[in-house]
């Protein structure tokens, strides 16, 4: 029998300090997120960043903190639950970090019968940080406690067409009856050196401004490259017009060079030029989260309204959207209708 695994980030258990810091702990110390060597991943994060960062990331998961819990996880429970309505397929839902792990999706999967597993990052663009860390420990655990379990992995699917439809579909709708001037797209950043770590041409990803609009195999796994195409295919379903829409990336950590331009920076300068009314959508979610309820609908929203900006509307990720259930439950249907490539 086929099923699904889908698998988003993960989020503390709770929102107080000691589970924050025993989630970030996990998460940081991943070597594809701070992709330094272990003497100096555990000087930067266990020296420095659990003892500081903890306590200032609790009182922000504290403002965004649902009653049923975080609304990382709720969000992507109801999606798992929808999906599943849909499929006929055994559909279990892991996180990356944390206790919902990859493991217990797979036994999950494997109680109910399950031979082959289409393994589904809920990451629309390619990061190491993100799906290639759920691809790698995903094949880590069917090697040591699944040998026999076929697992196929779903790519990043940021240029499908019909995800695209989705995606515009529901800014369409969020944005109808609201105010706005200008529509910033902001992605979750990464440092510069992820970008070039994966280029698989070793030399095109040169992060001057041409690289991503220049074809190259090197787009494949190139997260920069694949937010710039979502910001340009949306942009051109809706018709937005040169000059009303930009893009930017978020939620840096450290003193790295990571992507730019930086989110709190464009809305300050959007603010600044005499935008009144913006709209801000974070296509790199797929579920609404710390990064998207409080960076920037909180802080976001306090820095443009300093700025002078009157309206600030934020689109929700796609979370349980119908049209997305119905997508995902289309992807699933097809995948199972064709004999598995293992990776
Ligand atoms: C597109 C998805 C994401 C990428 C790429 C990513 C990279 C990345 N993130 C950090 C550090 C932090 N991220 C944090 C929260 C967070 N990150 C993502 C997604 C991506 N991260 C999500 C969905 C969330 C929210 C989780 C939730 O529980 O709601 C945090 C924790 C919050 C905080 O303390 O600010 C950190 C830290 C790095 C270093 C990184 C590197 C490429
Ligand atoms: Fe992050
Ligand atoms: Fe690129």
């Amino acid at each position: 029998m086929k099923g699904v695994l889908l698998v988003n980030l993960g989020s503390p258990e709770s929102p107080e300090p000691k589970d924050v810091k025993k989630y970030l702990g996990e998460f940081l110390m991943d070597e594809r997120v701070i992709d330094v060597p272990l003497w100096a991943r555990n000087l930067l994060v266990k020296g420095i960043i659990l003892n500081t960062r903890p306590k200032a990331s609790a009182a922000a998961y504290k403002k965004i903190w649902w009653e049923e819990g975080s609304p990382l996880i709720v969000l992507s429970e109801r999606l798992q639950n929808k999906v599943q309505e849909q499929v006929e397929y055994p559909v279990a839902l892991a996180m990356r970090y944390g206790s919902m792990t990859i493991k217990k999706g797979f036994q999950e999967l494997v109680d109910k019968g399950v031979k082959e597993v289409l393994l589904f990052p809920l990451y629309p663009q390619f990061a190491m940080a993100t799906t290639e860390t759920i691809t790698v420990l995903a094949e880590e655990i069917r090697q040591d406690y699944f040998p026999n379990l076929k697992i196929e992995s779903v790519p990043a699917f940021y240029n499908k067409p019909d995800y695209i439809e989705v995606l515009a579909n529901s800014i369409k709708k969020h944005l109808a009856d609201k105010k706005y001037d200008h529509i910033l797209f902001s992605y979750h950043g990464v440092p510069e050196r992820h970008i070039k770590k994966s280029d698989v041409t070793k030399s095109h990803c040169k992060i001057d401004g041409s690289c991503c609009v220049t074809p190259s195999k090197a787009h494949e796994y190139c997260y920069k490259h694949q937010c710039l195409e979502v910001t340009r295919l949306v942009a051109e379903k809706l018709q937005f017009k040169g000059g009303t829409f930009s893009t930017s990336f978020q939620s840096r950590l450290g003193f790295d060079p990571w992507l730019l331009p930086y989110t709190d920076r464009t809305i300050e300068r959007l603010g600044k030029q005499g935008i009144k009314n913006m709209a801000i959508i974070t296509p790199a979610f797929v579920s609404d989260c710390l990064e998207t309820l409080e960076e920037i609908a909180m802080e976001g929203k306090e820095i443009f309204h300093e700025m002078g900006g009157d309206h600030f509307t934020t689109v929700p990720c796609l979370n349980d959207d119908a049209e997305w259930v119905m997508l995902l439950s289309k992807w699933i249907k097809t995948w199972a209708e064709q004999p598995i490539k293992v990776n």
